[in-house]
């Protein structure tokens, strides 16, 4: 069991809305809704706890509708250390369609404070230098909220590694590329966000192949890929892995990015080996597009979708990323 800080500088209730077809303009009436506490950083949080994971929360939260998170928090028994704030944690609105489409309508989230931004980091630069305390992993994921710029949240990237802290980012736009400077321990943007981190379009295999190579070689010990249905690419000092997932029925893809972020920390803290980690990630992330939230590792058939995922090593890129 590892002990892991998961922070949501930017945590959201997530208002998850299921329809046959969204009509834009017209009264739509759901089949179901539900809000969640959420937010990348609390969905990955969710996923290590079921993997048996002893987890601390962290981040901000507006101090007028954190009940859900609480409650939450109680359920999951992590401890909490997200910093109250005065006003309300965003939400943001999940609607998934018949078909598995979503649409996300995210907020800009609650604004943040100097003094509160202080505070806090010095609450976990002192948590970091304390041994008794130390984390074995942070993961820090999600966008930013008003008041926190993608420097400062690259200065904290920086002094948790050099305090020597594996740090597991999952971030996009500048926030992404301010991260990647400051040479964290791991990255996982999907296809889409990798695309913008590299300024081309990533349309074939082999371009994504390139660019994750890329993504490695500019420091980061896992430069991690998820590419919705087609997978996962994973490239690290143990070689580069494609994994293709099982064929699910898609009811929600909200949560599968922090599902798959989860596991794979979860595999390398623990020392499995890497086709053993990411067949499991794999698995799980497509457990959870089956429904609303994340991958759950005790579903009944999670056995039969890691003997359904296929994981190959490949080694047909030299050391200047040039295809073979
Ligand atoms: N339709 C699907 N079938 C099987 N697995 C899927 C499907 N969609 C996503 N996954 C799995 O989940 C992983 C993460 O999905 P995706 O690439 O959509 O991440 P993301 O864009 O970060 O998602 P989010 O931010 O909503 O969590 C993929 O790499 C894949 O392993
Ligand atoms: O706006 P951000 O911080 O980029 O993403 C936030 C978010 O879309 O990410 C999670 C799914 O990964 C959701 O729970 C949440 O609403």
């Amino acid at each position: 069991m590892a002990r892991i800080l998961t922070v949501s500088l930017n945590p959201a209730l997530d208002l998850a809305i299921r329809l046959p077809r969204m009509m834009l303009g017209e009264v739509n009436r759901t089949d179901e809704t539900h809000l969640d506490a959420a937010g990348k950083g609390v969905n990955v949080a969710r996923v290590l706890v079921a993997l048996g994971n002893e987890v601390t929360v962290s981040g901000f939260l507006g101090n007028a509708n954190d009940g859900p998170f609480l409650r939450l928090f109680q359920t999951l028994g992590v401890e909490d250390a997200f910093q109250r704030v005065p006003g309300e944690t965003r939400i943001n609105a999940k609607v998934a369609e018949e078909g598995g489409r979503v649409t996300d309508i995210n907020g800009p989230g609650v604004n943040i404070q100097r003094a509160d931004w202080e505070r806090w980091v010095a609450w976990l630069d002192a948590l970091a230098a304390d041994p008794q305390q130390q984390p074995d992993a942070v993961v820090i994921a999600g966008s930013l909220p008003p008041g926190i710029s993608p420097e400062d949240q690259s200065a904290l990237i920086g002094r948790l590694r050099q305090q020597g802290l594996p740090v597991w980012v999952d971030t996009s736009g500048e926030a992404l590329t301010r991260a990647i400077e400051a040479g964290p321990s791991a990255v996982k943007p999907n296809e889409h966000e990798l695309s913008d981190w590299v300024g081309e379009s990533l349309s074939t295999h082999d371009q994504r192949l390139l660019a994750a190579h890329r993504l490695y070689r500019s420091g980061v010990d896992e430069a991690l890929i998820s590419v919705g249905d087609e997978g996962v690419l994973w490239v690290s000092q143990r070689g580069g892995y494609l994994a293709t997932p099982p064929k699910v029925s898609v009811e929600s893809t909200v949560g599968a990015g922090d599902t798959l972020v989860a596991a794979m920390l979860h595999g390398v803290l623990a020392g499995h080996p890497p086709a053993q980690i990411l067949t499991f990630a794999t698995a799980l992330a497509a457990e959870s597009v089956r429904h609303v939230g994340v991958g759950n590792p005790h579903a009944d058939d999670i056995h039969q979708l890691q003997q359904q995922t296929r994981v190959h090593r490949f080694d047909d890129v030299d050391a200047d990323g040039a295809l073979a």
